[in-house]
């Protein structure tokens, strides 16, 4: 810690600056067809801006920049949100995305798991069908009825399962039914099966089987409120179907994928095309919300980890804010929101909430969030929250770090990843003895809902944004009422003031200040400068 006392004079004012700078740090390096029938509807998408933010009178903000600044308009097909019928067929060949998803589905569990070899999994069976447990209960009246584990040898048999396997569940299927519980539709927790494969099983067993994606589409479905959501599910879909889809000129032996017509096939690709169109709109907006963020200065502090980690629970904790509803349910977040907090030195700063990571999921599907991940590579720190009562939670923080590396490569960030908090959340769910382990050694432990650790977080937060961010905690001395206060007001934080005690005309502020800031004061105060930018 510097501290050293300058002392200064210029047109009559002297200053004592006592500077206690906490940290410098160093720069962040940081188809078809239907097109004439639909007329096109300018639909009003709001983007949301900072909530429960409190600007302080007289802050210097952008010329002619307020919270309404915030909303833009993107202007997109009505029906590629909404509903269209044709494409909705389509979807529902390949998703079973069902009409009414609140209507009731009886789900039978199938979690298939290598043994042994390269694909062998990393998590125990059980743990895994914890979490496509989960998954179902994600979705209101969707309800196990059966869970079954099947080791098998590999992901790449035609029928996934062996003849005694596909037997088994036939007759469970039938005593099921028998015991008047019958199954309405069967979920193989897997990432992605093959067209071939899903049509085979579905017309061995005569019912819908969904893979983990379609699993989580439909909770995406249920979750997205806003329309920058629902588009970036419905781009979501796109590779899933075609994924599922016989290519146009392959071998007529195929014949298990989904088969398109043409007309299908262009209304496909036309919808593709204008998701783009509207999802690069949006990104467009975003980087404008971001521009402007940046200009109010305010820090950026992100928000990432596995689904059901805590991230909105953090966030309410952090800021107090009462509307944000942490939900036990996987992917409750859908929209990355900003809610505005203050850091224990008062400086004002952004938090945002973001979508859940999940294993065995293709990137593929968060790679239509990218939007919204943007916002995290270009945060001045990043919160990874881990929920460390989970069983899985090592392998969860593996996942969340891999995908994140990927995503900073794929998309060609300059980032080094570099400036990652990682908070263990739910430690009132452990026992005591339990905390001391070595591997949450790295980790801020906390809880969210009794607030155990959060005090100790926001310090290591407020720390980090000073140092990444550039900023001072001084302290300097003015003549009260005089012109530097009104201005150290306008362009500092003040984090508190008291009466100088050798002179009653003077004030000692304290304050947090961009070292850029600090040296424009200096220009302006101690150059005898009385003009003011
Ligand atoms: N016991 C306990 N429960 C918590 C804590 N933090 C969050 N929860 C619960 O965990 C569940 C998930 O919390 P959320 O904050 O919605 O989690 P999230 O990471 O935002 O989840 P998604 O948005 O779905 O990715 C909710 O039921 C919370 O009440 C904690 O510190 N202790
Ligand atoms: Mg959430």
């Amino acid at each position: 810690m510097l501290r050293s006392i300058v002392k200064q004079s210029c047109r009559g004012s002297s200053f004592l600056l006592q500077c206690s700078r906490i940290l410098r740090g160093s720069s962040k390096k940081w188809p078809i067809v239907h097109q004439q029938e639909v007329i096109p509807k300018r639909l009003k998408y709001t983007m949301s801006g900072v909530k429960g933010g409190s600007h302080k009178k007289g802050r210097q903000m952008p010329e002619g920049s307020t919270e309404e600044d915030l909303t833009a308009e993107v202007e997109f097909d009505e029906k590629l949100i909404d509903k269209d019928e044709e494409y909705n067929f389509i979807a529902s060949s390949a998703l079973h995305i069902t009409k009414n998803i609140l209507n009731e589905q009886h789900i039978l569990l199938i979690q298939p798991y290598i043994k042994w070899g390269p694909q062998r999994a990393t998590t125990s069976p059980d743990l895994m069908v914890e979490e496509a447990e989960a998954l179902v209960r994600s979705v209101p009246k969707w309800q196990v009825e059966h869970t079954m584990k099947v080791p098998l040898e590999s992901f790449s048999k035609k029928t996934l399962f062996g003849r005694g396997k596909i037997e088994e569940i036939k007759s469970i299927i039938s005593k099921l039914r028998a015991s008047g519980k019958p199954i309405t539709r069967i979920f193989i927790s897997k990432g992605v099966l093959y067209g071939a494969q899903k049509r085979l099983l579905e017309t061995t067993f005569n019912l819908p089987i969904l893979d983990r994606y379609s699993m989580v589409i439909q909770i995406l479905r249920l979750h997205a409120t806003t329309a920058e959501a629902k588009l970036q599910v419905a781009m979501a879909e796109i590779p899933y179907i075609w994924g599922q889809t016989r290519p146009k000129n392959a071998s007529v032996g195929k014949l298990d994928d989904l088969v398109l017509s043409e007309s299908q096939r262009i209304l496909l690709s036309d919808r593709e095309r204008k998701l783009k169109k509207a999802l690069e709109s949006i990104r467009g907006q975003r980087k404008l919300l971001r521009k402007k963020r940046q200009a109010r200065n305010f820090p950026v502090i992100a928000v990432v980890g596995y689904t059901n980690a805590g991230k909105t629970s953090l966030i309410k904790a952090l800021t107090r804010e009462v509307s944000l509803q942490p939900r036990d349910q996987l992917f409750a977040t859908l929209d990355v929101t900003a809610h505005a907090g203050q850091l224990p030195c008062k400086l004002e700063v952004i938090f945002m909430d973001t979508v859940g990571f999940m294993s065995d999921i293709p990137t593929e599907l968060l790679e239509c969030f990218i939007s919204t991940l943007e916002d995290v590579m270009l945060a001045d720190v990043i919160l990874h929250v881990q929920d460390i009562s989970h069983g899985n939670c090592t392998e969860q923080r593996k996942h969340v770090e891999t995908t994140l590396r990927e995503l900073v490569e794929k998309f060609g960030e300059d980032h080094e990843l570099d400036n990652i908090i990682n908070v263990g959340n739910k430690v009132d769910k452990l026992p005591s003895d339990a905390r001391e382990v070595s591997k949450y050694q790295d980790m801020h432990l906390i809880s969210s809902q009794t607030l155990e650790g959060v005090r100790d977080l926001l310090d290591t937060i407020e720390k980090i944004i000073l140092q990444r961010t550039k900023r001072s905690h001084i302290t300097i001395r003015a003549s009260m009422g005089g012109e530097e206060v009104s201005w150290l007001y306008k362009n500092a934080t003040v984090v508190d003031t008291e009466a100088d005690l050798e002179d009653s005309q003077y004030l000692r502020l304290h304050v947090v200040i961009a070292d850029s800031t600090f040296q424009q004061f200096k220009h302006h105060f101690l150059k005898g400068r009385k003009k003011l930018v």
